[in-house]
């Protein structure tokens, strides 16, 4: 029997603890999953102070605490790396000589390959490669998650289990990672892009501002609900909206006659040639 000893993880470090890290972060706290302690970075102390009311969080602002990386890395037995693409390879020099023998570092850059985490950290290293979405938040993130060759089974399971306290977790090989990221990592924001026309929409047919936000978002959050109630795929639940020669019909006409998937396939692989421009460090 697994008990609440076995599934507490190690002391967790987050550096860079900005939309994706912090996201994460807060979600572990809501979890009440047992740690040997969270500490967040950021750089700056306003940062800082966001994340400072967590329960059992030690925020630090990297600019009253310049150590705070090392600090944070040298006592944790699981780093997430939450810094912007560009900066991780200073972040894992900076790191590296703190690290404890066996700490697990895992990556949440977009972009960023295990290679480029493995050349800075040495041969060996225990490193995965995630890729979350900011509804960790609330406890409904999509994670993508990577191992390196230096990760054994048992860091993959703990890393599984800390994105599990946020979310969905999905392994893969670290080649669809990226593709991954163009679909549930960026998702959220094709969501809430919807979210805004659809308002705009409402704005544009005499609704008030206030009237269309309420009307799109509740429509959306509504949907949501029902999709994930119902366990009904969306084109059933879409057909089940559309009455045969009803006004939806007409509407469903004009976006799949804008050809919406090929839309999709050419925003995603915009998407994914920008993830390719990130790992060639562009
Ligand atoms: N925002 C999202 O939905 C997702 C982001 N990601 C990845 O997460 C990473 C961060 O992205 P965001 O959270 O959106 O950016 P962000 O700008 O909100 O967060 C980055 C944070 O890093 C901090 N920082 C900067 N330099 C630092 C340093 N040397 N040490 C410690 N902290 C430092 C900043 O204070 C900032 O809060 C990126 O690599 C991105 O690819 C991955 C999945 C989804
Ligand atoms: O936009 C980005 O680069 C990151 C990765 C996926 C979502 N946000």
């Amino acid at each position: 029997m697994t008990t609440v000893e076995d599934r507490s993880l190690p002391a967790v470090a987050v550096l860079g603890a900005g939309s994706m890290g912090g996201a994460i972060l807060q979600g572990l706290v809501v979890s009440g999953l047992p740690t040997g302690g969270i500490t967040a970075t950021n750089r700056t102390r306003a940062k800082a102070d966001a994340l400072a009311g967590l329960a059992g969080v030690t925020s630090v602002a990297l600019e009253e605490q310049p150590s705070g990386n090392t600090d944070a890395a040298g006592s944790a037995g699981i780093i997430l790396v939450g810094v912007k693409p560009a900066m991780v390879p200073d972040l894992l020099s900076e790191i590296r000589p703190a690290l404890r023998p066996g700490a697990v570092v895992v990556s949440l850059a977009a972009g960023v390959t295990i290679a480029t985490f493995e050349s800075v950290l040495g041969e060996g290293a225990r490193v995965l490669r995630s890729m979350p979405n900011t509804p960790a938040v609330v406890g409904k993130a999509v994670t993508g998650l990577a191992a390196g060759a230096g990760a054994d089974a048992d860091d993959v399971a703990m890393v599984t289990r800390l994105f599990e306290t946020v979310g969905a977790v999905l392994q893969v090989p670290e080649e669809q990672i990226d593709p991954l990221s163009t679909i549930s990592g960026s998702g959220p924001a094709y969501v809430f892009l919807l979210v805004e026309a659809l308002a705009s929409a409402a704005v544009g047919k005499g609704f008030t501002p206030e009237q269309a936000r309420l009307m799109a978002e509740q429509t959306f959050i509504g949907a949501s609900a029902l999709l994930d109630a119902s366990g009904e795929e969306a084109a059933e639940l879409r057909r089940r909206v559309t009455s045969p020669k009803g006004t939806t019909e007409r509407a469903v006409a004009v976006l799949q006659g804008a050809h919406l998937d090929a839309l999709f396939a050419e925003a995603t692989d915009a998407a994914l040639a920008r993830a390719r421009e990130l790992a060639a460090g562009a």
